[in-house]
């Protein structure tokens, strides 16, 4: 179903190899960014979870940081899970960084504490999937301000987990560590028909 679209995953630091498999599983394919010649021809991109001022410096350093954010303004479907939404990011409010700097949305970095920050949680998201989803918090942000053209897909305690702006999906939480699939198709159905 998903088996004609290649699918960039940046994989410069963090979980990539986990979304390279979750890809893999639905028979996209997948191509590693390390370098601004692999953002030729992809239908998407994921920014994975991680470190996201690691992955910023990184971003700089492999003279990715520009080329990728002209690539997503021109409207390469890109979703960013944990620090990935932190790297799209227009506003972000415990740190003075801005990464790619994309997305009409003001996070919070490590929203739910850095030690007793990791849980999870069993819930449907309707936009997403009728059926109860599993969304895995590791050190996560939340989003507590969206600007008027960002949606917000999933709110979990209060918080703002999940929202969309055109080709732009960020979520605060993990997808790729469990095998539950419907949030990535959500984006590969994005990828197939980008806004
Ligand atoms: N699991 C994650 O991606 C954590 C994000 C991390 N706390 C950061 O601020 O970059």
């Amino acid at each position: 179903m998903y088996s004609g679209l290649n699918i960039g995953v940046l994989a410069l630091q963090g979980a990539f190899r986990e979304h390279r498999a979750s890809l893999e599983s639905l028979n996209a394919s997948v191509t590693e960014v390390r370098k601004a010649k692999h953002l030729e021809n992809l239908d998407g991109i994921i920014l994975p979870g991680g470190e996201s001022t690691a992955i910023g410096k990184l971003l700089n350093q492999f003279e990715l940081m520009e080329p990728l954010r002209e690539k997503i303004s021109g409207g390469l479907p890109v979703w960013g899970t944990c620090a990935g939404m932190i790297l799209l990011a227009k506003s972000i409010e415990n740190d003075d960084r801005r990464h790619l700097d994309v997305m009409d949305i003001s996070v919070v970095r490590n929203g739910y504490g850095r030690q007793l920050g990791s849980f999870g949680v069993e819930q449907i998201v309707p936009a997403v999937s009728e059926k109860p989803i599993p969304l895995v918090f590791i050190r996560a942000p939340y989003i507590v301000e969206v600007g008027k053209d960002v949606e917000v897909v999933c709110s979990a305690d209060g918080n703002i987990v999940a929202a969309k702006q055109d080709n732009m999906l960020a979520v605060s939480f993990h997808p790729e560590l469990t095998p539950d699939t419907s949030f990535l198709e959500y984006f590969l159905n994005m990828c197939k028909e980008p806004a």
